[in-house]
């Protein structure tokens, strides 16, 4: 159970925990073990007032909402889709940096189709981005609800376009898809929880600020 005297800090492994390892150490913290190998989900760290939980990135922000962690790190991506209530988002810490895209198979005329009206089914795992984003064009959309390797969708059928993650570009290629439309740039935010930021501010506070110094040095 954490205290007063305890922050916990929600992270997910990967990416976020690999890009966050700096910005720990720049905070005076070092994981007592690595999550990338340990089955532990409360790794303690060097510094006896924080700890960490090792959740999935979707589930960072909830943990956060509710308290059960004080801090997380989550994508922008992440916190449009949960809708970031009882959140602050105090820094952008321009990692994990990707962009949110429409993406269609090669040859596709994505243009036309939205020109002349045409209903478009799309596949996503961020079905409350491609919501808000095809309702602020005025195309009509049958949303299809997947949970990763959207990619695939168009290549066997199940949806026109995708709206997914696009970093390298290489998953795209690989699959003969091509990105046509922007819809956000992503990076990952520091998120905390708003009764914590009061009640346990003097613990807060501080690793705030050093994330956002770290963040933009
Ligand atoms: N190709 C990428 N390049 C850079 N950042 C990315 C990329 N893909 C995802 N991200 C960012 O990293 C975050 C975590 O991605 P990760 O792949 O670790 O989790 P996930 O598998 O998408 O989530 P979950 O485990 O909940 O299904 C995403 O929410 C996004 O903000
Ligand atoms: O443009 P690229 O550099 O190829 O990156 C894009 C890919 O990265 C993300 O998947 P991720 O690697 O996280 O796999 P997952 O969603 O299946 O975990 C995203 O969903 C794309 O599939």
């Amino acid at each position: 159970m954490t205290t007063n005297h305890q922050v916990t800090l929600a992270l997910s492994k990967g990416r976020i925990f690999e890009e966050t390892v700096p910005l720990l150490a720049a905070a005076g913290i070092t994981p007592n073990e690595n999550p990338e190998s340990s089955r532990k989900l409360i790794i303690g760290t060097n510094r006896p007032d924080v700890r960490l939980i090792i959740v999935r990135a979707t589930d960072v922000p909830t943990y956060v909402q509710h308290g059960a962690a004080d801090l997380g790190i989550a994508g922008k991506d992440v916190l449009v889709e949960h809708g970031g209530e009882g959140l602050y988002q105090p820094v952008d810490l321009n990692i994990a940096k990707c962009r949110m895209m429409v993406a269609t198979p090669v040859g596709f005329d994505y243009e036309a189709a939205v020109r002349r009206g045409a209903r478009l089914r799309v596949a996503t795992k961020y079905t409350k981005t491609a919501r808000l984003h095809f309702a602020a064009k005025g195309v009509h959309v049958d949303l299809i609800k997947l949970y990763g390797s959207m990619e695939l969708a168009p290549l066997v059928g199940l949806a026109d376009v995708i709206v997914d993650l696009v970093s390298t570009g290489g998953t795209l290629k690989a699959n003969n898809l091509v990105a046509v439309e922007e819809i956000m740039p992503i990076s990952s935010r520091l998120v905390v929880n708003q009764a914590s930021m009061k009640l346990k501010h003097e613990l807060i506070q501080p690793i705030v600020e050093t994330f956002r110094r770290a963040a933009s040095a």
